[in-house]
């Protein structure tokens, strides 16, 4: 098992992919749970400040996550539709951010987390994959870039769709979500003490995932 958590934009998904890939292990996108539960939470009507009915939305997910087309990437199917982009979208991800404050929300998650790691490896992305979800994993990662490299990213990310974005504004989005997810009570965003630190600013994505199979290389795991 091998967790690799960060700040948003960090590069955490694709590396994580990435390692899933090569290793042939299965992988767990966790922040998708919280994005679903936002969403849910929008289709639904349901506030943004009711708990419960929060709690109950992540407790009972109607989700499945299928292999994509060609077998790249994932297919997510939310109560019977296939989920969009819409899933990926910063107003979503601010959303789940929000959510993933609630500690009845976090707990709601938390078995639903634990069960991908059954059979084969597993690869799990986050903010607390390798500090609460899984403390025993083999190898832990923590991956971070600065916030304004972060923010570059994205635009380009955003460009490569056809999308124009403000980069002060998606700075400003990238460091509210910094402070929500590592300023809040339950399960902060943290390295946990055992993680692999990287900061990915001046690394390319094929020089990460180097460092991380050469990490886990010399602990023997691979
Ligand atoms: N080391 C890198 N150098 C340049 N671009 C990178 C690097 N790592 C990731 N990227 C690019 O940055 C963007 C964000 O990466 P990714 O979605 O993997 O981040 P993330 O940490 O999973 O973010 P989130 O938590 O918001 O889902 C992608 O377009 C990806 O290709
Ligand atoms: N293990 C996790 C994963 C995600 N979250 C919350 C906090 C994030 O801002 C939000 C969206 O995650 P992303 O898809 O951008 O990785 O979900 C969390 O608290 N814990």
């Amino acid at each position: 098992m091998v967790t690799i958590d960060g700040p948003s934009g960090s590069g955490k998904g694709t590396v994580a992919a990435l390692l899933a890939k090569e290793l042939g292990w299965h992988l767990l996108d966790s922040g998708a749970l919280y994005r679903l539960t936002a969403l849910a939470a929008i289709n639904h009507g349901v506030d943004f400040a009711d708990e419960s009915s929060l709690e109950v939305l992540a407790g009972h997910l109607d989700v499945q996550f299928e292999p994509g087309q060609d077998g790249e990437g994932m297919t997510i199917i939310l109560e019977g539709e296939t989920v969009g982009a819409n899933l990926r979208t910063e107003e979503v991800g601010a959303k789940a951010s929000k959510v993933a404050t609630l500690p009845r929300v976090r707990a709601a998650l938390l078995k639903r987390q634990r069960d991908f790691a059954h059979g084969a490896g597993l690869v799990a992305d986050g903010r607390d994959m390798g500090t609460v979800v899984f403390p025993a994993a083999d190898f832990k990662v923590y991956l971070t870039a600065s916030a304004e490299e972060r923010a570059k990213r994205r635009q380009n990310q955003l460009q490569l769709k056809g999308i124009d974005a403000s980069f002060d504004q998606l700075l400003a989005d990238i460091q509210a979500r910094d402070e929500r997810d590592m300023g809040r009570k339950v399960a902060p965003l943290k390295p946990a003490e055992d993680a692999l630190q990287l900061d990915s600013t001046r690394l390319t994505i094929q020089e990460v995932f180097s460092r991380i199979l050469d990490g886990m290389r010399n602990k023997g795991l691979i």
